[in-house]
């Protein structure tokens, strides 16, 4: 269906975020049709979205949380997640960011790195408590995505490199206040090609294999998240393929009786529902170029200026069945502060109505106030 807003929702000052909650339930319950029968349970990636009232409806539909830093844990906390559904990621965790989740007694660690497990040895140890953790590996494979949202090659930050994994797991019998229960990979983001995720099972499969040699059962799995949306038709494809990417996992991974297998979605989750709206603030005609000047920019939508991804955008005031090439740009002082170029739209004029969807995932988490912006209020309809 195509997006429109409610009559009630025409007068309220732009910019500004809307989140239709009904298209989340949809997508949820499509997510957990897809995963229970096969046996798999889904934590949300906080990191997409962090709206209070997406996250209730994310946990009352059976999700736990991953965090990637205090906040978020603190969050996830505050929106009702039991704190054996909360797990901590990220390649740079504080003292007193573990800290907190040490005392919050979340499921798990996702450590990525010999002196993180180190530092959380010791701060498990000092508030004596035994720390359960999950080495997060690198496995180098490629998720054939953006090069700014890969991060499962040997070149990223990410992860424990496959050729430190056995001295990493011979340091573990040096540090009492760890549990290890499992392994984690994720391999990037706005991943299309599914085939990525039976390599990485394949991968996994390997990396388990080896560990139960060394004397490891592991009784958790955790494969990362990553599934893409399609930003060119959100209303053709408004809910993800969830069958398509649980079934590589069903097909390729191998798990042992009673393993639990998580998986932590962001974009798939949320990307959909949300959508920026913002009005034409000024026409102008360059010489080759007629540029439609917003008041949204890239401090409330900042994909396209960092990776020059494509949104859809709509003209919600013009009918006209006629299009035409407009560049439509915000109002903030860089030339990449344009949402995209020559995007056909019926004829427009200031004060028109515009629509950039597919912005629910890594849109408002990630505005920022430069020049002085204040921030994009959100509604929630549904
Ligand atoms: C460790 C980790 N897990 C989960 C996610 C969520 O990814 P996505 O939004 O692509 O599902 C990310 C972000 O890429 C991540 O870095
Ligand atoms: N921020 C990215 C996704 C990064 C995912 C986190 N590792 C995006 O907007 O597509």
């Amino acid at each position: 269906m195509a997006f429109s807003l409610s009559p009630e929702l025409l007068t309220q000052p732009t910019p500004f975020y809307h989140y239709d909650l009904a298209l989340l339930d949809r997508t949820l319950a499509a997510l957990q049709q897809a995963a229970r029968p096969r046996g798999f349970q889904t934590h949300y990636a906080l990191k997409a979205n962090v709206n209070l009232p997406v996250l209730a409806r994310i946990k009352a539909a059976g999700l736990g949380a991953d965090c990637v830093s205090g906040g978020e844990v603190q969050r996830a906390l505050e929106a009702g997640f039991a704190p054996g559904h909360i797990v901590f990621a990220g390649v740079g965790k504080s003292d007193a960011e573990i800290n907190l989740a040490l005392a919050a007694d979340i499921w798990c660690f996702n450590a990525e790195s010999v002196e993180e497990l180190q530092v959380l040895n010791g701060l498990a140890g000092a508030q004596g408590r035994t720390a359960r953790v999950a080495l997060r590996v690198n496995p180098n494979v490629d998720a054939h995505t953006h090069p700014h949202i890969t991060t499962g090659l040997e070149a990223n930050k990410f992860g424990i490199s496959l050729t430190d994994l056995p001295a990493v797991v011979t340091q573990l019998a040096s540090l009492p206040n760890l549990e290890l229960v499992g392994l984690h990979a994720h391999i990037g983001s706005q991943i299309t090609r599914l085939s990525v995720f039976a390599e990485l099972s394949q991968k996994l499969n390997e990396l388990q294999s080896w560990l139960e040699d060394q004397g490891h059962q592991l009784p958790h799995l955790n494969v990362g998240g990553g599934l893409g949306i399609d930003y060119v038709q959100p209303d053709e494809h408004p809910i993800p393929d969830f069958e398509g990417y649980f079934s590589m996992f069903e097909q390729h991974l191998v798990r042992r009786p009673g393993q639990q297998v998580h998986v932590e979605l962001g974009r798939a989750v949320v990307a959909q529902c949300g959508t920026l709206l913002s009005r034409v603030l000024y026409m102008k005609q360059s010489q080759q170029t007629r540029f439609a000047i917003l008041d949204a920019g890239m401090t409330e939508l900042m994909r396209p200026a960092l990776y020059g991804s494509y949104h859809h955008i709509q003209n919600l005031s013009s009918a006209a069945a006629e299009t035409q090439p407009y560049d439509v740009v915000g109002p903030i002082c860089e030339s990449s502060d344009t949402f995209g170029k020559a995007v056909l739209l019926p004829s427009t004029q200031r004060g028109d109505l515009v629509a950039i969807r597919s912005a629910g995932a890594y849109g408002e988490v990630m505005s920022s106030g430069y020049n002085l912006r204040e921030k994009a209020v959100a509604v929630y309809a549904g």
